[in-house]
Parts: C-alpha cells; structure tokens; sequence
C-alpha cells in the first residue's frame, strides 16, 4: 500500500516510509491510496476466526510487504493479547471494553502495534529514534508503556500541566530511562502544534532521526480498526448493524472505525461524542471547520480545538457533506449531563462509567431514542480508575485500584516544565 500527503505536496510514501516519517514534509497526514476491501467471508463467518486472525487480515493491505509475514502475525498477536469484550449495559445499549490493556485505555492497542512496527524498521539502522508525542492524556501512558526500555529509541512526551489526570500523570512521569517528560504550560492543541513543527524544523531534522507515535502516524492509527472488528465479532443481533458512538477528541479513533466500515465492516451509523469541546458538532450544523482553544472538562482526554484527523474523515467521505452527513453525526455533552449520566447509568445496572465513556453513552442513548429501532455500543475508551477522583463522588463508591495503579501511584512524578513554544522543545531536544 501506497500512502499520499492530504496537502498533495510530498511523494508517495510506503508503509515503512509513512511509519518513519510520522507526518509528511509538506506537513500533510498520510492517507492511504486505496481502501482495501475485507473477504466477504471475514465478516459473514467472523464468530469462528480468532482476534489475531482478523487483526491481520485487517492490517495485511496496509502494510504489503514491507514486514514478513510470520513478522506480522507475531506483532498483531502481541498487539491483541488482552480481551476486548463487549458487554450488555441496558437492553439496546453495549459496551465495547478498551480499557484492558497495560495503560488502561483504548491507545494501547495503536501504541503496541506501532512500537512493534517501529522496532522491525529500525532494526539495524544504527540510528537512535526520538520518538515525539503529545498527549491529554493516555497516548503518552501507552506510547512510554508500548516503548519503555526499547533499545534504540528515545520518547519525548509533551502532556499539557494540570490538564490531565493524576493516574495518567503518573503513566507518563514515571517510567524514567528512555522515557522523557515534558510538562508543558499549555494546552494539547499547543503540544501538538509544537510536535508537528518539529518534524519540519531542518536544524532539528538533521540532526535527530524523529517521528510520531500520535494517531498522525498511520502506524499509530490503522491498527485502531481492530477492535471495531472484534465488537461485530460479538454483536448478536447481525441481521441488524449496530449504531457506534465513540467518545472523541482527535478523532483518530472514529476516522478508523469509518475506515473499517469503508472496507465492508457493518455498522448502521456512527456518533461522534464530544464533550464541551465542540469544533465538529459546530461543523456538523455549520460546515464550517473553525479550529478553538480547548476548554478543559473532566473528559480531559478529549480536550482538543483542533482535532488532526478531521481532514482523514473528510477525505473518507470525498470531501461530500451529504454523504458525511448520512453516516457520521457529531454531539457535544456538558460535564454536568456526564456526571448525572454516569450517576443514572451506575445506579439503574451497576456499570460505572468513565466520563469519556458517559460521553459517549449519553450521544448513543439520545440517537436511539430518536431511532427507536435500533440499537448500538459506545467506545468505553478508559477505565474508570483512570479518573478516580472524578468518578468517586460522583457515584459516592470507591474504585478499587488495580495492581498497575498501585504499583505507580507513590512513585514521584519526574517531569520538565517548558513554555507552549516551539524554542523551548527545540532547545530540550537539541540537549
Ligand atoms: C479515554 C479517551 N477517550 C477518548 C479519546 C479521544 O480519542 P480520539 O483522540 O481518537 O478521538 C481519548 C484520547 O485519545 C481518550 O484517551
Ligand atoms: N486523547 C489523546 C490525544 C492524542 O490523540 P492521538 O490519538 O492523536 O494520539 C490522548 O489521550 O493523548
């Protein structure tokens, strides 16, 4: 597979070419030439085929031959090796668990993929890797967990101060060795902005061998298709296509659940859930895309202005609003009405939600109630212990710590502070 510049000013890139380099020169996310098309027969017998099965038969186009195929097998195998179950919450509504891997939270499966990856192309190369990523919150936990300790390759996370959870900060602060910090006094957009100029900076270029483990990165963002394979894997209603809504702020997460559904993966119709940060749902009723400063909510992961993967969505779509506009809709859900849900939702069925996941319950509850006939999951896309002490006095419950928080959660935090400005990452990396 071939992949192309959405600014149309850089060559061709391979899949190896693509995962190296992050983020095209002209500055453009890379985009696959061709959608490639799933077996008839993968989705009709897709009850007997096993995670690791369907994950590479997902990823084999867009990867071609770049990586031997037992190689392959072996990464999408490690990549998968954590249960991803879909779980009835009310009569029409499921959902989809993200959150069992090593970070808790759905970036674990993009950022074990793209370590994996990223280890098959720089094997030999004799070159150290900086591996640059900006986070609200849990990319930089399952990027530093995906990478830790990898030989060759150094992580510079950049994570907007006080804008992230206290579990999340210590996913990211603590690991120490090859995993770097940086508490930036800003916000995710300024953090990504800062990264994205860092791959066009030639001082910085020449002299370090950088690249993006953000869903920029195709390598960071196909895999992420996977898990909208196993939901319909164990969806029991298959004569009807469910309704998906996916708490979102980058987007890179629902652009790959369109891009499945683009390769014959069914699904009736999906819902963008946005929390106060509402640039897309503004676009959905204005068509005009106008970027803003993030406003921090207790969803803090999807607090982005300015989300990177819209322009993906838009080119899935050929740039056409009405056929956008028939598959993909986009809400945007107050704190307030995320913590009453998160309340209602725990006390009617005892499932306790994150406030990502109560973001994307309430979208999905409020579309079906409007489409009676059908029914749908959301994306639970972190685990609730993530966000204890928001998720604590609201249900007024303890959420007990699993052994990877406590293992974590006394350790002291080891961070730089910098300015939001692209000079003071630049003087970082050029140490
Ligand atoms: C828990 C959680 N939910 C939702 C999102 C939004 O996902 P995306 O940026 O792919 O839209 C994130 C951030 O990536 C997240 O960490
Ligand atoms: N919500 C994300 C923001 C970055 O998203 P990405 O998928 O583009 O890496 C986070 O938790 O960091």
């Amino acid at each position: 597979m071939n992949y192309y510049s959405l600014h149309k000013q850089s060559p061709i890139a391979s899949f190896k070419e693509a995962t190296i380099l992050g983020q095209a020169p002209d500055k453009g996310l890379y985009f696959p030439e061709t959608i490639p098309q799933v077996d008839k027969e993968l989705i009709s017998n897709i009850e007997n085929i096993s995670n690791e099965e369907i994950a590479f038969r997902v990823i084999k186009p867009y990867v071609g031959n770049e990586i031997k195929e037992d190689d392959l097998f072996r990464i999408v195998s490690e990549t998968v090796n954590f249960p991803i179950p879909l779980v009835l919450v009310t009569e029409n509504i499921s959902s989809l668990e993200l959150f069992h891997g090593p970070t808790l939270a759905f970036k674990d499966v993009g950022a074990r993929f793209m370590s994996r990856c990223l280890g098959e192309f720089v094997k030999g190369a004799g070159k150290k890797v900086t591996v640059l990523v900006a986070t609200s919150g849990d990319t930089g936990g399952a990027v530093a967990n995906g990478f830790f300790d990898v030989d060759g390759v150094d992580v510079v996370i950049l994570y907007p101060s006080g804008k992230v959870s206290s579990v999340q900060e210590k996913q990211l602060t603590t690991l120490g060795k090859n995993i770097h910090a940086l508490e930036v006094n800003g916000t995710f957009d300024d953090c990504q902005q800062m990264v994205k100029q860092a791959f066009t900076d030639a001082e910085l270029n020449k002299q370090l061998f950088l690249t993006s483990a953000n869903s920029i990165n195709v390598a960071r963002w196909l895999p992420q298709q996977f898990y909208y394979f196993f939901a319909y894997k164990q969806w029991k209603q298959k004569e009807q296509a469910p309704v998906i809504a996916v708490p979102s702020g980058n987007f890179g997460n629902i652009c790959a659940g369109i891009l499945a559904h683009m390769s014959g993966l069914p699904v009736q119709h999906f819902i963008a859930a946005c929390n106060a940060n509402n640039v897309v749902p503004n676009y959905m009723q204005s068509q005009q895309y106008q970027p803003k400063a993030a406003v921090a909510t207790i969803s803090n992961a999807m607090d982005v202005g300015n989300p990177s993967n819209f322009v993906r969505i838009l080119e899935l779509f050929h740039q056409q609003f009405p056929q956008l506009k028939e598959k993909f809709s986009s809400v945007s859900i107050t704190d307030e009405a995320t913590k009453q849900t998160m309340k209602r939702v725990f006390d009617a069925t005892g499932y306790t939600l994150d406030p990502h996941g109560a973001v994307g319950y309430l979208a999905l509850e409020e579309y079906l109630q409007q489409h009676s006939l059908l029914k749908g999951m959301f994306l639970e896309t972190a685990h609730p212990v993530k966000f204890y002490d928001v998720v604590e006095p609201v249900l007024n419950e303890t959420v007990p710590l699993p052994e990877s928080v406590k293992d974590i959660i006394d350790l002291p935090k080891q961070s730089t502070k910098i300015n939001a400005t692209f000079e003071a990452l630049k003087d970082f990396l050029k140490q």
